[in-house]
C-alpha cells in the first residue's frame, strides 16, 4: 500500500507537472512531505476514478525500469505545446487575416461564380490540387468537335456516337474547402462552402432544404485590388468567345422565377452569331433597322431622350407569315451588336401577368427581347382559335346536334365543358397585362423591344401605336429574288473544293460523270446498293458540289426562274435545297416538279406532301 501511495503520488507528479515542477526525485527522502502527498492523493483517488490504474502504474514503472511519470510529463508537455502553438496560430492567423488580407465573397446565384469556376476549371494549378470535384462535362451542338473523334459504325458508312460520353473527359474543380493558389505572382485562398436553407413555398407549399455554395477568395494585400484583377480576368476569359456567339434566354421555370432577379431568366443556348448575310431580306429594309437600333444603342441617346422627355425604348414589330425570317432576323441583329436575347412566347402556358413584369424588370441594361406571337395577347387562346378551324370540319356533327333533343346527352358535350372550365382559369397574358410589362414602371429602358405575329391584323392599336412600335418591317413569301439569293447561300459556303477540272469537262446541262440526273452524284454509285448508301465524311466535309464556282450563278438564277414569286416561304426553300445540299444540280432539276408538287398540296389543303 506504501509503494502503491508511493507511486501514485508520482502519477499526479506527472498529471500536474506544473504543481509538482520544484519536486524532485521518484523517491523523496523526507518522509512527512511524502507521507502528506500520499494521503492526499490517496482521498483524490475514489474521486477521479483512477484507484483501479494504480496497480497498473507501479507495475509499468517497474516493467520500463524507470518512473512513467517522465513519460506523462513529456506527454503533457507536448499536449500543452500544441494547445498552445494551435492557439497562437490562430491568432496569428487571424490578425494576419483581419490586417493584412483582403477577402471577395462569391454567391452561387451570381453570374461571376460561373466566371470563377470556369477559369478555375481551367488551371492546371488548381487541378492540382489534392481535394477536387470531378463534374460531367456537357458540350453543345456548336462546339467544335475534331472529326477523328468521331466513330464509326461496323459499315463505316454511319458516324456512331455511342461511345461519345466515355470520350469525354470529366472536368475538375476545387471540392469544397479551403484551397491555396497563386496568379500572376500573387498568393489566394480560396474557400467554397456550402449552406443548407429552408425554402420555404417550394413545389406544391411544401418546404425543403436546399443547398447554396459560397466562394470567398482572399488575397495577402490591404486591398481587394488582387481580386479583383482575378475576377476581371476570370470574366474576361468567360467571355472570350462572345463576340462570335449569340447568348439565348428564356424565362426560368416558374419555381426558380420565384426568387426573382437573376433567377427569372435562364440561359437556353449559347450558339454562334448568325450573320446578317444569311438573312435574305430586302436590303432597304435591313439597313433601316440596322440603323435605326444603331442609333438607339448610342452611349449618348439617353441624354438626347431624357432632354426631350422620351422615355428610352424603342419597339419593333416583324410581321408575316410563318417560315419568312422573323426569328431569324431578331437573332442576326443581337448577333451584329453583341447583345444577348432575351425571347419570351406569350403562349407558354404558366406565364401570368405578374411574371411579365417581373421578366421586363429584371432585363440587363442593353439587350434584345423577343417577344414571340404577341397576337395571342388578350385574344382567344389556341386551343379555341382550333374549334374554329375545326368547326367548318365537324359541320355534319353539328347537323346531328340539330336533330338531336336537348334531353340527349353526349360524352363529348362533358368534355367540351370541362374543356372550357380549365379555358377559363388558364386566362394568359391579356393585352393590359402586355401593355403595363412593355411600358409600365416595371420596363426596363434601353432594351431593343421586337415582337413578331403572323397575323398583324389582328393586333389591338393600343399594341401598335407609336411609342411601342417605332417601326415594323414585314416579311413575305419569297420572291424569285430571294429565292436565288437562298440558293447562292446554301451552296457558297461550302465551295471549299470545287471541282472545277470535273465540271469543266462536262457540257452544260450534262449531269456529272454522264450519269444520268435522278442517280445521286456522289462517287459510291456504281453499286446497285449505292443510292441508299449515305455520303461518306470526306464528300461531306470537303463540301465537294456537282457543279464548279462559276456556275453557281446562272444555275441559281435559272432555279429562281423555276420557282412561282411569292408562293413558298423562304423556310418551304431552305428545306427544299437542304434535302439536296451537296447536289445544286439536281436541286435545279427537280425544282420545278417540286414547285409544282408543292403548289397542288397547298391548294389542297393537304398536310402530307407528294415531293420533298
Ligand atoms: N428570310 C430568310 N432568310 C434566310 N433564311 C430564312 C428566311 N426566312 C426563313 N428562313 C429559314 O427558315 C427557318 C425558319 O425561319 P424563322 O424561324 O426565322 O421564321 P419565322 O418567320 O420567325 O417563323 P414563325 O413565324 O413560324 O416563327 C430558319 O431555319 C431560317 O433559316
Amino acid at each position: 500500500m506504501g509503494t502503491a501511495n508511493m507511486d501514485m503520488g508520482a502519477f499526479f507528479r506527472g498529471l500536474l507537472p506544473t504543481a509538482v515542477a520544484n519536486e524532485t526525485g521518484f523517491a523523496a527522502n523526507d518522509s512527512s512531505t511524502h507521507n502528506m502527498h500520499a494521503n492526499v492523493i490517496e482521498s483524490l483517488l475514489p474521486l477521479i476514478g483512477l484507484r483501479s490504474f494504480a496497480p497498473m502504474y507501479s507495475f509499468i514503472g517497474n516493467w520500463l525500469g524507470y518512473d512513467p511519470t517522465f513519460i506523462l510529463t513529456a506527454l503533457g508537455f507536448l499536449w500543452a505545446s500544441n494547445k498552445v502553438m494551435r492557439q497562437m496560430y490562430h491568432l496569428f492567423y487571424g490578425l494576419i487575416t483581419e490586417h493584412l488580407m483582403s477577402t471577395i465573397h462569391i454567391s452561387s446565384t451570381d453570374d461571376i461564380y460561373l466566371h470563377i469556376m470556369k477559369w478555375l476549371a481551367m488551371q492546371p494549378k488548381m487541378v492540382n490540387s489534392r481535394a477536387l470535384t470531378a463534374e460531367t462535362v456537357s458540350k453543345t451542338a456548336w462546339e467544335d468537335e475534331e472529326e477523328s473523334n468521331v466513330a464509326r459504325d461496323l459499315s463505316g458508312l454511319y458516324l456512331n456516337f455511342s461511345n461519345q460520353e466515355a470520350r469525354a473527359p470529366p472536368q475538375y474543380v476545387p471540392a469544397l474547402g479551403l484551397h491555396n493558389f497563386w496568379w500572376k505572382g500573387q498568393y489566394f485562398r480560396l474557400h467554397r462552402k456550402k449552406e443548407s436553407f429552408l425554402d420555404e413555398g417550394g413545389a406544391n407549399g411544401i418546404s425543403t432544404f436546399k443547398d447554396k455554395e459560397d466562394l470567398m477568395i482572399s488575397c495577402l494585400w490591404r486591398s481587394p485590388e488582387p481580386i479583383k484583377q482575378l475576377l476581371a480576368h476570370a470574366k474576361q476569359n468567360y467571355y472570350s468567345d462572345h463576340q462570335a456567339r449569340t447568348i439565348v434566354k428564356r424565362p426560368s421555370p416558374q419555381n426558380l422565377r420565384r426568387y426573382g432577379g437573376h433567377y427569372n431568366w435562364q440561359q437556353v443556348a449559347n450558339r454562334p452569331v448568325r450573320d446578317m448575310r444569311t438573312v435574305v431580306l430586302d436590303q432597304r429594309q435591313k439597313l433601316r433597322v440596322l440603323a435605326d437600333i444603331n442609333e438607339y444603342l448610342h452611349p449618348e441617346s439617353p441624354r438626347w431622350y431624357a432632354n426631350r422627355g422620351i422615355p428610352l425604348r424603342r419597339g419593333y414589330l416583324f410581321h408575316g407569315p410563318p417560315g419568312t425570317g422573323k426569328t431569324s432576323l431578331s437573332f442576326a441583329l443581337a448577333g451584329v451588336f453583341g447583345l444577348d436575347i432575351h425571347v419570351i412566347s406569350l403562349l407558354e402556358p404558366s406565364l401570368t401577368e405578374e411574371d411579365l413584369s417581373a421578366l421586363f424588370n429584371s432585363l440587363p441594361r442593353r439587350c434584345v427581347v423577343l417577344l414571340e406571337d404577341i397576337d395571342t395577347a388578350g385574344l382567344r387562346r389556341p386551343s379555341e382559335e382550333l374549334e374554329q378551324v375545326q368547326k367548318p370540319k365537324d359541320d355534319k356533327s353539328s347537323k346531328d346536334d340539330a336533330k338531336s333533343t336537348p334531353n340527349d346527352w353526349k360524352v363529348s358535350d362533358l368534355a367540351k365543358a370541362l374543356k372550357k372550365d380549365t379555358d377559363d382559369q388558364k386566362k394568359g397574358i391579356s393585352l393590359s397585362g402586355l401593355l403595363n410589362a412593355i411600358d409600365g414602371v416595371a420596363s426596363h429602358e434601353g432594351r431593343v423591344l421586337i415582337m413578331t405575329t403572323n397575323v398583324p391584323e389582328s393586333l389591338d392599336d393600343a399594341l401598335i401605336r407609336p411609342g411601342r412600335v417605332d417601326l415594323q418591317v414585314a416579311f413575305t413569301n419569297a420572291t424569285k429574288i430571294q429565292a436565288q439569293e437562298l440558293f447562292i447561300r446554301m451552296y457558297e459556303g461550302d465551295q471549299g473544293r470545287p471541282r472545277h477540272s470535273r465540271a469543266k469537262q462536262q457540257e452544260p446541262g450534262t449531269p456529272m460523270n454522264g450519269k444520268s440526273a435522278e442517280a445521286p452524284t456522289n462517287d459510291h454509285t456504281t453499286t446497285a446498293a449505292a443510292p441508299l448508301a449515305p455520303e461518306t465524311s470526306s464528300a461531306v466535309a470537303s463540301g465537294d458540289l456537282d457543279i464548279s464556282l462559276d456556275e453557281l450563278p446562272h444555275i441559281a438564277r435559272e432555279f429562281s426562274d423555276r420557282i412561282p414569286d411569292g408562293e413558298f416561304s423562304p423556310a418551304e426553300i431552305q428545306g427544299y435545297l437542304l434535302k439536296r445540299k451537296k447536289h445544286p444540280r439536281k436541286a435545279l432539276e427537280e425544282a420545278g416538279v417540286w414547285a409544282e408538287a408543292m403548289v397542288r398540296q397547298k391548294a389542297s389543303k393537304t398536310k402530307i406532301l407528294q415531293v420533298q
